[in-house]
């Protein structure tokens, strides 16, 4: 990796000082419209922009130490050529780069040190003792996972093509794939790739979903006729397995608070030609109150930290503080409370996080099945970073 090109590095501050001081910028929407705004970069050129993008925000705490300040909106230059110092890019001597004390960072690097855990893994203060509290011993391991870069992970559209007939697809359009054992719809990408200008995926072959979210539709044990409902949907990531699951037959209600977030699966249904997906906004109470007792699966798949997909949004480290992971839990625990009652007596539900914090998923369970003896748990699994995709909890809930 070299860093050769000025209008690379331009591109690389400015999406970088846009992350880390625009108000609400997610890093993947930031690189998105960087990359838009640039066609003219060759994919050699794109990969350099976010690897470096991806990998400054994800190390953002150990080259704070290593230039010796915070990172301001004024010294993203500085942080850069940090970055370059520290993985021994091959970089150019920008204009940009004038006035940067080299020989300081440099004797930081010698030393071959940093001060404290949170430094080594790059994490603020407050999560290394959350991580040490809820991980235990373990917490260590999965902060080195979780600062790997996310490979990347598509789901055969099964409504249109199987994992075989897709790898083909993609190869003739020079996209290197293979299947991954136990995930039975899931294709790895040999090396990243912007599959979203192939017309496998224009044609709804395929759609971009971890390998551990795939395992979600799959516990929720969707059956061809049921009534599905989905409560928390976004933009529909798991919705759209649900209608794949179920081969386009009977019904999904996906549900949202945001309706831009509905509006998005609409479009994404409609590519992978899934015609069994209404889409209904959470407005006010009474749309969760005229689906009570009619679902046979009701998929939560609850607000949360994030803190088990750090591989793939790293800026979110940055983005949470304590104030908000206490304000999610009493979130997640209403949600459990008041959506429960969408299943049918005999109806399984499945409560999911992303996160790997046992205060997000077990113990929220735990509560939930403690005011509420009429449900109880089946069965859940803990999907860990360390494991090779992303983190993820579920909980697969019976309503007795
Ligand atoms: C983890 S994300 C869902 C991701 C989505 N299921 C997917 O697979 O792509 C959680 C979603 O819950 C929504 N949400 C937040 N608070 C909610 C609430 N009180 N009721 C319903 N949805 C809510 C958010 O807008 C967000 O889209």
């Amino acid at each position: 990796m070299e860093l050769i090109h000025r209008n690379l590095l331009i591109g690389i501050h400015d999406a970088l000082q846009e992350t880390f001081f625009g108000e609400r910028k997610y890093a993947d929407k930031v690189i998105e419209r960087l990359l838009k705004a640039h066609r003219q970069w060759g994919s050699a050129d794109r990969k350099v922009v976010s690897e470096i993008f991806y990998n400054i925000i994800r190390w953002k705490k150990r080259l704070e130490y290593y230039m010796g300040e915070n990172a301001k909106p004024d010294n993203i230059y500085k942080m850069i050529i940090s970055y370059c110092l520290w993985t021994k890019t091959h970089y150019k001597k920008f204009e940009e780069f004038d006035g940067v004390k080299v020989a300081d960072v440099l004797v930081k690097l010698k030393k071959n040190k940093v001060p404290s855990k949170a430094f080594e893994y790059s994490i603020p203060d407050w999560l290394v003792e959350t991580f040490e509290r809820e991980l235990g011993a373990n917490w260590e391991k999965e902060m080195i996972a979780l600062n790997e870069q996310a490979p990347t992970v598509l789901r055969a559209n099964t409504l249109k093509t199987s994992t075989k007939e897709l790898i083909s697809d993609l190869r003739d359009e020079d996209v290197t794939a293979f299947p991954i054992k136990n995930y039975p719809d899931a294709v790895q990408l040999e090396e990243k790739k912007n599959v979203f200008l192939t017309t496998a995926f224009k044609d709804g072959l395929f759609e971009v979903q971890d390998a551990s979210s795939q395992k979600i539709g799959e516990f929720l044990d969707v059956k061809e006729g049921q009534r599905v409902v989905d409560v928390c949907a976004g933009a529909g990531g798991k919705t759209l397995h649900l209608a794949s699951l179920m081969n386009n037959k009977g019904q999904i209600i996906a549900l949202d608070i945001y309706a831009w977030k509905l509006a998005e699966l609409k479009r994404r249904a409609r590519r992978a030609g899934a015609q069994n997906i209404e889409t209904r906004l959470i407005e006010d109470t009474k749309v969760i109150k005229r689906l009570h007792e009619k679902a046979d699966r009701l998929l939560i798949d609850a607000p949360c930290s994030g803190l088990g997909v750090l591989k793939r949004n790293p800026d979110s480290k940055w983005k949470i503080d304590q104030q908000f992971l206490d304000r999610i839990k009493i979130e997640q625990q209403k949600i459990l409370q008041d959506y429960s009652k969408i299943i049918k007596v005999g109806g399984k539900m499945i409560y999911a996080t992303c996160s790997i914090l046992p205060s997000e998923n077990r113990e929220q369970v735990d509560l939930f099945l403690k005011n509420n003896a009429n449900y109880a748990l089946l069965e859940e699994k803990k999907v860990m970073p360390s494991e090779g995709y992303d983190g993820f909890y579920m909980a697969l809930i019976e309503r007795k």
